[in-house]
């Protein structure tokens, strides 16, 4: 998540300085989000808004409390209230061990950040490219995104077993003790897609890395859904402000980023999939598209006249769709329970979690290659009638 401009002035207070006022005993029988909204108010934050459930998925997210204005306050943090986690440009597993570090050689910053670390998902509730589990890949019907999802998790299990010295030659004598390879990765998904990039306090030129309690609780929404922006303001402290006006209850959206349109990369990057009114290709389906890059062609290209509005186009969009084992409707019926067929047999709808998740990746997928090749059809057909 990316993020604009900053200036700097003096420190602000430190955090242990206001933890000190708390009263442990009082908010011993409240939940983990409430501890967490508490405890930035009595940092100085602002809070305006409420989490919870945003969808019929349980999905959660932020709501506003009330009608809000353009440019009002849905959150602000003090700056002293940011992990940081080092430079942008490095690995999510480098990230990791800067957190880690800090976590394990100063135990009473670590203990002040306990409301922060008790309203971060649970270990088994992180499904991210770091955690996808292997033996489920086959499920993606995506040998590539299988293939990168392998080679971050070597790299992670290497970073760990010190197999790559120019990142750390010693973990357990980096973090002064112990780290198993599954609080490994929890903590590189975490930082991987719960971590925000910002200008540095001393250099405006370098980013850095930077977890946000609270506000990391925001969820992503395409360019055109998303009502939040952040930014830091001239005292470094992080603000989400609201870009239109918002209703009361309605929820809050930042775009993580703009590629999380395409599901292969909301997927590989997040853990999550869209089921968009208007989908788009996976990345990797357009022509010279891949995981990581999109930005050679876009929808547009295959409007009438476009680069993209050709037969041998429509041609390669057949055969992928084509060579999937199964189809859309076969997915379908694997997430719903289907057919009367399915209901003889007594097969039920797929419950497990992440069977779902890439279950609905491939069917979406595949949805967008068809409504993509109706789409190229009617164009090409409208365009040779008009010859
Ligand atoms: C920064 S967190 C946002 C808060 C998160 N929902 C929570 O309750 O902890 C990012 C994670 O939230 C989920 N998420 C964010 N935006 C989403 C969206 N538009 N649809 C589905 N899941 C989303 C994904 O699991 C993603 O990895």
């Amino acid at each position: 998540m990316s993020q604009g401009a900053v200036t700097w002035a003096e420190d602000s207070a430190p955090l242990e300085q206001k933890q000190a006022e708390e009263s442990p005993a009082k908010n011993a029988d409240l939940d983990s989000i409430t501890k967490l909204l508490i405890w930035i108010q009595q940092n100085e934050g602002q809070v305006d808004l409420e989490v919870g459930a945003v969808n019929e998925a349980g999905l959660r997210g932020t709501k506003a409390m009330r009608d809000m204005q353009q440019y009002q306050v849905a959150v602000k943090l003090k700056k002293y209230m940011a992990v940081p986690l080092g430079e942008w440009n490095k690995s999510s597993e480098e990230n990791a061990l800067v957190l880690l570090k800090k976590r394990f050689k100063e135990p009473e910053w670590d203990k002040v950040m306990q409301t922060y670390w008790d309203s971060l998902p649970q270990r088994d509730e992180i499904i991210t490219k770091e955690t996808f589990p292997p033996a489920k890949l086959g499920l993606l019907q995506d040998p590539s995104m299988a293939a990168f999802v392998r080679i971050h998790q070597d790299f992670t299990r290497n970073v760990l077993r010190g197999a790559k010295p120019h990142i750390v030659k010693d973990v357990r004598a980096m973090l002064g003790r112990d780290i198993s390879l599954e609080e490994f990765k929890y903590w590189t998904a975490m930082v991987a897609s719960y971590a925000f990039t910002f200008p540095d306090d001393t250099d405006p030129e370098k980013q850095v890395r930077v977890m946000l309690p609270l506000v990391d609780l925001i969820n992503h929404g395409n360019r055109d859904e998303a009502n939040v922006k952040l930014f830091r303001d001239e005292n470094g402290d992080y603000i989400a402000y609201a870009t239109r006006v918002i209703k009361k209850g309605e929820e809050l959206r930042h775009t993580y980023q703009a590629g999380c349109e395409r599901n292969d990369h909301a997927l590989f990057h997040y853990g999550f999939v869209q089921d968009l009114p208007e989908p788009k290709l996976a990345a990797q389906d357009l022509p010279s598209g891949n995981l990581y890059d999109d930005s050679a062609h876009s929808e547009a290209d295959y409007d009438v006249g476009g680069p993209l509005a050709t037969e041998e186009e429509l041609q390669r969009l057949k055969d992928i769709l084509a060579a999937f084992p199964t189809t859309e409707a076969e997915d379908e019926r694997l997430l719903t329970g289907g057919g009367w067929m399915d209901k003889l047999l007594g097969r039920k709808p797929l419950t497990d979690s992440v069977e779902r998740l890439f279950v609905t990746y491939r069917m979406l997928r595949k949805k967008a290659l068809r409504l993509t090749i109706e789409r190229l059809r009617a164009n090409l057909a409208s365009s040779s009638a008009e010859l």
